[in-house]
Parts: structure tokens; C-alpha cells; sequence
């Protein structure tokens, strides 16, 4: 591995994982850390999520062969403007954000002429913050880089080569198909659990607290996804508008197509619907792709 040392910016969930992940699998691998956060560095010191944890973001960097931003898609831009006076001509820039076009354009303008290659490990749980991470998140999970046009193409066999250390499949995708498939795999998704959470907490108090009590079913899975950290997502919303407003529209024509069925007495549509959807699950099954694994974001993997 031509990596030597690595720098991660940013120690919630991911920053953390990475960070565990490097101690554990790449451990001749040197890392240092860095967050705005000073509780957070305190934190991040006691659980030895990296070698070293740096006060400073361009000390942070300094020497590293990669840097990982590992803060919200909306800190991005600020967190490569920090980290640029101590960077490395030779480092590889790379990130975990969610979504990936307005990033990597946020990071290419602060930082000309480094190698800037963002990447999106498609691993996480609703939990957050220093204590969440944990080394074996990218266990058999995809990472898809999104290198931009003209990128050294050796840099970005040294950056697959790193998430596949770390446990990942590494796919190569353009930005912006990464941002319409993860709008409706993803974004959308959250978008309607918080929804639905919210709608039932907006209930009047009786139904409510029968909500609460009854949450044994597909009621409770959202909640797990609508307990996810507000700040992300705001931020992936901000930051993935016109995909995620592409793929609402489509989603809300097919509520709609389903409400008409409903109204209608129609069984022949919602039985097509529900057996094709049915197969689809059936089909991620089959690809070992479950992230219902018994002890999944639970946040006991240390
Ligand atoms: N939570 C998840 O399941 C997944 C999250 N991601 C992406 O990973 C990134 C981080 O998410 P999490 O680790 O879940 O968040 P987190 O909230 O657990 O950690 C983010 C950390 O960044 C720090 N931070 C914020 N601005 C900073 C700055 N300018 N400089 C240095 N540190 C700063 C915060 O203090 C915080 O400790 C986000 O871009 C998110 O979209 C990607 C895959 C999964
Ligand atoms: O907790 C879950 O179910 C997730 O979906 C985790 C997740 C959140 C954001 C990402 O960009 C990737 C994975």
C-alpha cells in the first residue's frame, strides 16, 4: 500500500470508522485526526480513534498521503479551506459525503490543483457523533469514487485500494448519476421517514401515544432511519436538491397513482405493485445485501 498516513478531518461516525478501521486493518498505516469540535477531539483521544489527534486542521494534514473529510456534505468546503496550508503536493483529498457533485466541486474550487477524488462509502447506521464509529462498518459494503474528469488514474487505484483494505467493494461511478441513484436509495427514503414520524407525532395525543405502543411494525423501522443526525441531512437535501427533487416528483405521481387505486377499489393494481416489490426484495436478499444484520447500529461493535 503506497499509503503511509493518513489524515482524517472530522471524528462523528464515519471519521471515527475510518479511523478504527485504519488502526485495525492497515495498522502499519499512520493516522492523525482532527475535529472543530474540542469535546470531540477529547473523546476521540480517549477511544484511540487514530494514532494522533491534532488541535490544529492543517497540522492534521500534514505529511499525509490521503486526507479524508469526514464532516457534513454542507462543511465540505470550509474543511478544505482549513486543512489547505499544511497539504501535501502528492496527497490524494478525498471525503465520505452523501452526496457527491456539489462537493466535489466545493472541494476542487478550495483546493487547485491537488488530486481531488471524492468517494462515498455506502455504510452507516442513524447513529452519530465520536462515540458511534466502529472498525468493521465497511464490512462488505459498497464505496463508490466519483473521480473527477482527468484525474490521476493512479491515485485513484491507490484510493480503491485503501476501501478495499477496509473491508469494501469499490465501484466508479460520474457524480451525478450518483446523486439520482442515491436520491431515490437513500435521500428519498430518510425524506419520507421523517415524514411519517412526523405526521404521527403531530397526531392528537390518544392516537399518539397508541402509535408509540403499537410500534412493533413497519412504524418502528422508521423510526430508527428518522432518528438519523439533523444536521446531515439537512445538509444532504441542501446539497442534492435537483436530484432529490426529480426523484420526489416521481415518487409522489406513484402515491398518487396508489391513492386512485385505493379510491377506486382497485386490488388488481396494489397486488402488481406488491408483488413486484416483493421480488425486489427478495433479489437484495439473495445478494447478501441485508443491512438488517442482527447487531446492525446498535452501537455495540467495539
Ligand atoms: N451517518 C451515516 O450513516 C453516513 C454518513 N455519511 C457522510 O459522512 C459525513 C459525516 O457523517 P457522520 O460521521 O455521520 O456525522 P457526525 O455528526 O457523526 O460527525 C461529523 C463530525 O464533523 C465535525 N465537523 C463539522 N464541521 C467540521 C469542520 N469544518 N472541520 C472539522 N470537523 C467538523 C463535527 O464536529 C462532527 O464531530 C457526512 O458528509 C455524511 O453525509 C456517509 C455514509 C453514511
Ligand atoms: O442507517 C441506515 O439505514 C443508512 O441508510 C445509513 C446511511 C446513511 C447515509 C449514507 O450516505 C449511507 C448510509
Amino acid at each position: 500500500m503506497s499509503i503511509q498516513r493518513i489524515a482524517v478531518i472530522g471524528l462523528g461516525l464515519l471519521g471515527g470508522s475510518v479511523g478504527l478501521a485504519v488502526g485495525e486493518y492497515l495498522p502499519g498505516v499512520a493516522s492523525t485526526g482532527y475535529d472543530a469540535d474540542p469535546a470531540v477531539r477529547e473523546k476521540a483521544r480517549e477511544r484511540g480513534l487514530c494514532g494522533t489527534i491534532a488541535d490544529d486542521p492543517a497540522d492534521a494534514v500534514r505529511d499525509a498521503d490521503l486526507v479524508v473529510l469526514c464532516v457534513p456534505v454542507g462543511a465540505m468546503r470550509s474543511a478544505a479551506s482549513a486543512i489547505a496550508p499544511g497539504l501535501s503536493e502528492h496527497a490524494i483529498i478525498s471525503d465520505v459525503g452523501s452526496s457527491k457533485q456539489q462537493v466535489g466541486h466545493a472541494l476542487q474550487e478550495e483546493l487547485p490543483g491537488h488530486h481531488v477524488i471524492p468517494a462515498h462509502p455506502v455504510a452507516g447506521t442513524e447513529q452519530s457523533g465520536p462515540e458511534a464509529g466502529f472498525a468493521s462498518l465497511f464490512h462488505q459494503r459498497w464505496c463508490i469514487l466519483t473521480p473527477p474528469e482527468g484525474a490521476d488514474k493512479a491515485k485513484v487505484a491507490e484510493l480503491v485500494e485503501f476501501w478495499e483494505a477496509l473491508g469494501s467493494t469499490v465501484e466508479v461511478m460520474d457524480a451525478c448519476h450518483h446523486d439520482m441513484v442515491l436520491a431515490v436509495t437513500s435521500h428519498i427514503p430518510h425524506l419520507i421517514a421523517y415524514t411519517i414520524v412526523g405526521t404521527a407525532s403531530d397526531l392528537e395525543d390518544v392516537t399518539r401515544s397508541e402509535v408509540i405502543k403499537y410500534s412493533a411494525g413497519g412504524f418502528r423501522d422508521f423510526t430508527r432511519i428518522a432518528a438519523s443526525d439533523p444536521t446531515m441531512w439537512r445538509d444532504v437535501f441542501l446539497h442534492n436538491q435537483d436530484a432529490v427533487l426529480e426523484m420526489m416528483d416521481r415518487f409522489l405521481g406513484d402515491l398518487e397513482a396508489m391513492r386512485a387505486a385505493i379510491k377506486a377499489g382497485d386490488g388488481e393494481a396494489m397486488f402488481d405493485l406488491f408483488t413486484r416489490t416483493r421480488a425486489i426484495r427478495r433479489g437484495i436478499l439473495e445478494q447478501g445485501q441485508d443491512d438488517a444484520r442482527p447487531d446492525f447500529g446498535r452501537g455495540d461493535h467495539d
